[in-house]
């Protein structure tokens, strides 16, 4: 009889936990809506990292142009110096190979607009042994699940959502009102675009925006029909 081989070799590339390569990594992830304090808790939870001697580093979106460029910002003004980038595969290559090999913590902020959020965290945890903390909004104004913060969640050791106060009654606040009658998904703004609002207070507050924004739609098709019969005689 055939004696049964395993084809891939167990042994050879593990350590003597049974890991292979580099899988001692870990991925926290922060979310909430806007004003709940994600950022403040990023930074808190990377500067105690750094004041216990470990190499950290923060990316950032570059959309996010809010506060600053090169440094991420929380709303009451706390600031620290970051990599602000398109997406987060070219922060290896920018921050640079052998810098990267010594880093330990890697702090992510603004998660939802990065595309390649899931196979980056992958790769720093898994292969890299990095310990990476993501802080990014769950959900959009509309209550969506927002870029890829949710498909990090199965990656993720510890999941933390924050909440703020709603700005109308006080309550917990757990989603995100936009006050504008913009509808595209992203759009950078800050308490003069959005406010944090109770779940009661996110229902009735849409009704009132989504009546706002078909009588906006109505006055510009109305003006549009307007100017379209006035061309003629310009
Ligand atoms: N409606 C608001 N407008 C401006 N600042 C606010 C408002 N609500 C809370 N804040 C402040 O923002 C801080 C949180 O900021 P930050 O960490 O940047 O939040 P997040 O990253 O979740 O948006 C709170 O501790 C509070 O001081
Ligand atoms: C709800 C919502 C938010 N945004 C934008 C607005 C801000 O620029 C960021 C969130 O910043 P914070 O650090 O969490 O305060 O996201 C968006 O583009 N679309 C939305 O629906």
């Amino acid at each position: 009889m055939a004696s049964f081989k395993h084809s891939i070799s167990l042994s050879s590339s593990t350590d003597r936990d049974g890991l292979i390569g580099r899988a001692s990594g870990e991925v926290h992830v922060i979310v909430g809506p806007m004003f709940a304090g994600k950022t403040t808790a990023l930074l808190r939870r990377i500067k105690s990292e750094g004041n216990n001697g470990r190499n950290v580093a923060i990316i950032k979106s570059s959309k996010d142009t809010r506060y600053a460029i090169n440094s991420i910002v929380t709303h009451d003004g706390a600031k620290f110096p970051c990599w602000a980038l398109p997406d987060l595969s070219s922060f290896r290559k920018k921050y640079g190979d052998e810098a990267y090999e010594k880093l330990d913590v890697i702090g992510i902020d603004e998660a939802q607009f990065f595309e390649d959020l899931y196979d980056f965290c992958c790769k720093a945890a898994d292969h890299d042994g990095k310990t990476v903390v993501v802080a990014g909004l769950d959900g959009d104004y509309l209550r969506r699940s927002f870029g890829s913060v949710l498909d990090i969640i199965p990656l993720a050791d510890t999941v933390t959502k924050l909440t703020a106060r709603c700005e109308l009654c006080g309550k917990r606040a757990f989603f995100t009102l936009r006050k504008t009658e913009e509808t595209k998904t992203e759009l950078i703004g800050g308490a003069d675009v959005y406010m944090p609002v109770c779940r009661q207070h996110h229902v009735n507050g849409q009704v009132v925006m989504e009546a706002a924004r078909s009588v906006l739609e109505s006055h510009k098709l109305k003006s549009d029909s307007f100017l379209e019969a006035a061309a003629p005689v310009v």
